[in-house]
């Protein structure tokens, strides 16, 4: 048997949709055309605002987002699926959805997920960002999607540092935990490449991690370092330090995770008698 390949995207987004969507419709023909059924986006993979104003108001419903017409329209043409974080406007006028869709190879969104933790953080010589500002959190984790590439698990970039959803989503059957982010550079280089590894170590599955990198303005720059982690922490693909749009490829092999899983069986030890099963 041979594996599907699952292609993760990095590029740096800036606050003009139109360059964005070309950017992303490019690598999507790019990764069809390298085999890959799947293709992962990183978040906000429509636009990076410059103040918390201009990214409400360049928000639209998803029916009525262009950028997300043109990834559907992609995705159909080229007969893969798409993961891709975006920006969807909320309920209250004045706050917005960060949310993470699938789209299936005929071009439907599938899922869409809202990021459920939001990143408010203010770091000594590092970045102050309240993304409560201008995000109202999701408050649901979504069971996985079945796929080509195996069951894929959505969740959004500062997520990963909450290992419940993981957990959780592998209970669910979780083949792939997916995180498209845009870490920033200091919180990047101390963490980012850590956390990946043990959601994958720990819940024994791939980790397909797409991400933002360089500068989107003269206030945010991405740490990006893009990759796919297979389920024993092993490094599979990863994109360079170029801040050109690039992708990274790498099979999904779900004999070896079923391997993996029988060789140590974590989910079976787990002492839900001393500690609550996170389901
Ligand atoms: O701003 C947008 O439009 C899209 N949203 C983001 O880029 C979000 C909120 S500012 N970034 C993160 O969650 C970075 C997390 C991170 O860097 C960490 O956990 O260390």
């Amino acid at each position: 048997m041979t594996w599907p390949f699952a292609a993760v995207a990095q590029f740096c987004a800036s606050s003009i949709i139109t360059r964005n969507a070309s950017i992303c419709n490019e690598l999507i023909e790019r990764a069809a055309s390298q085999g890959a059924k799947a293709v992962f986006f990183p978040e906000a993979s429509d636009f990076i605002a410059e103040s918390t104003a201009q990214s409400v108001q360049l928000t639209t419903n998803l029916n009525e987002s262009p950028f997300v017409k043109s990834l559907q329209d992609s995705a159909r043409d080229k007969r893969i699926w798409v993961s891709v974080g975006v920006h969807e406007k909320s309920p209250s006028p004045s706050k917005i959805y960060n949310s993470h869709l699938l789209i299936d190879d005929q071009g439907n969104i599938v899922s869409v997920y809202r990021k459920i933790h939001l990143f408010d953080v203010d770091i000594k010589n590092g970045p102050r960002l309240m993304e409560s500002d201008s995000t109202n959190g999701g408050n649901a984790i979504l069971d996985p999607i079945v796929t080509p590439i195996g069951n894929v698990a959505q969740q959004t970039c500062y997520d990963l540092r909450f290992a419940e959803l993981s957990i959780a989503q592998r209970h669910r059957g979780a083949d792939i935990l997916t995180f498209p982010s845009a870490f920033t550079v200091k919180t990047g280089q101390a963490h980012w490449e850590p956390l990946l590894r043990a959601r994958a170590i720990e819940t024994q599955t791939y980790v397909i991690a797409a991400a933002q990198i360089g500068p989107h303005n003269a206030k945010r720059t991405s740490y990006g370092n893009a990759m796919i982690i297979d389920p024993w922490g092993t490094v599979l693909a990863r994109c360079g330090d170029s801040i050109a749009p690039s992708l990274a490829i790498a099979p999904i092999n779900l004999d070896y995770l079923k391997k993996i899983r029988t060789e140590m069986p974590v989910t079976n030890h787990r002492r839900t008698d001393v500690y609550p099963k996170i389901y």
